[in-house]
């Protein structure tokens, strides 16, 4: 089993002038298997978009990323560099340019990889709206991101993307800011799409649910650290690490009238440092004695 992404000892910490700095990444070791969904889940601030923000090489200017190691499909890579990788975001409207059609952001993206005349561009398009399912999409090429819903224009996102030709897709809470019935929807897209083009991806999500419905494997973060990771079947049975059991209690099961589980963040602390906490990487080492074929080098 290949990895398309293999990263040794990332840390992300703040870098502005006349401050100290403060990491927000503890030097993790991260590994995604090539051509398969791995999930990242963890509260908000556990530091997922931070890692794949670094992954991608888009950290803003006031953070700063650095890492011993990093390699792209088993090839080690200048992390300073672009990867053949694309990243959908949970807010659409943040990445389309409401002053421009839906056209024009789709031929943008095709001119950028094939030298084709804006007519044929259009045409590989409107091709590619069909495949991620929007309806009437030579009119849709027409219209300016408001006019769309939320889920389409996260389908066009989603198009925009695929047509980079990406090795790698990360898709960041790509589902959040939907509602119930069109989540499922885009989701089942992107599940088909990946088994499709066999493509590898990283789904970074809150929700242990959407993860384990849609994922292999699993890592858990938690301050910015990975606390948890293996198979999902295994994680998701039998979780090892008390903030696992704890997100795990906190999905919600879909009854309206039941009130959210809170994680209590200082019980769960204290209860971490006690002595006899050594959990964390039990799942790990399970994993790595079942896969040895993919222990770190
Ligand atoms: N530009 C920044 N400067 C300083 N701290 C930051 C910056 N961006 C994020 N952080 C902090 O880093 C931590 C991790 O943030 P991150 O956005 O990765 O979390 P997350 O798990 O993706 O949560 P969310 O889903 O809410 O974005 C948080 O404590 C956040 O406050």
């Amino acid at each position: 089993m290949t990895n398309i992404v293999s990263i040794k000892q990332l840390t992300v910490s703040t870098n502005k002038k006349n401050q100290a700095p403060t990491e927000l990444i503890h030097a993790i070791d991260l590994r995604f298997t090539k051509g398969k969904i791995t999930g990242v889940v963890g509260e908000s601030g556990s530091g997922k978009s931070l890692t794949m923000k670094a992954i991608m090489n888009i950290l803003p200017e006031s953070l700063v990323a650095d890492m011993a190691s990093f390699r792209f499909n088993d090839e080690p890579v200048d992390f300073h560099k672009r990867l053949p990788a694309s990243m959908i975001f949970q807010d659409p409207m943040t990445a389309l340019n409401p002053l421009r059609t839906i056209g024009y952001h789709l031929v943008e993206v095709i001119q950028r990889f094939q030298k084709v005349p804006k007519k044929q561009a259009l045409k590989l398009a409107e091709a590619e709206l069909e495949k991620v399912g929007i309806t009437y999409p030579a009119k849709r090429l027409k219209q300016y991101p408001h006019e769309l819903s939320g889920g389409m224009r996260q389908r066009v996102m989603i198009a925009m993307a695929l047509l980079a030709k990406p090795e790698l897709l990360i898709a960041d809470e790509p589902t959040t800011a939907l509602d119930v019935t069109i989540q499922a929807q885009i989701l089942a897209l992107i599940k088909d799409i990946q088994a499709q083009e066999n493509l590898s991806m990283i789904l970074v999500s809150h929700d242990f649910g959407i993860i384990a419905g849609m994922c292999e494997e699993i890592k858990v973060m938690y301050q910015g650290e990975i606390v948890e990771e293996g198979l999902t079947t295994e994680v998701f049975n039998n979780p090892q690490h008390l903030y696992t059991k704890e997100l795990l209690k906190a999905i919600p099961n879909g009854n309206k009238s039941d009130k959210l589980y809170a994680i209590d963040h200082q019980a769960l602390q204290q209860r971490m440092n006690q002595p006899h906490h050594f959990e964390s990487i039990s799942a790990t080492h399970r994993y790595l004695a079942l896969n040895p074929e993919v222990a770190y080098d």
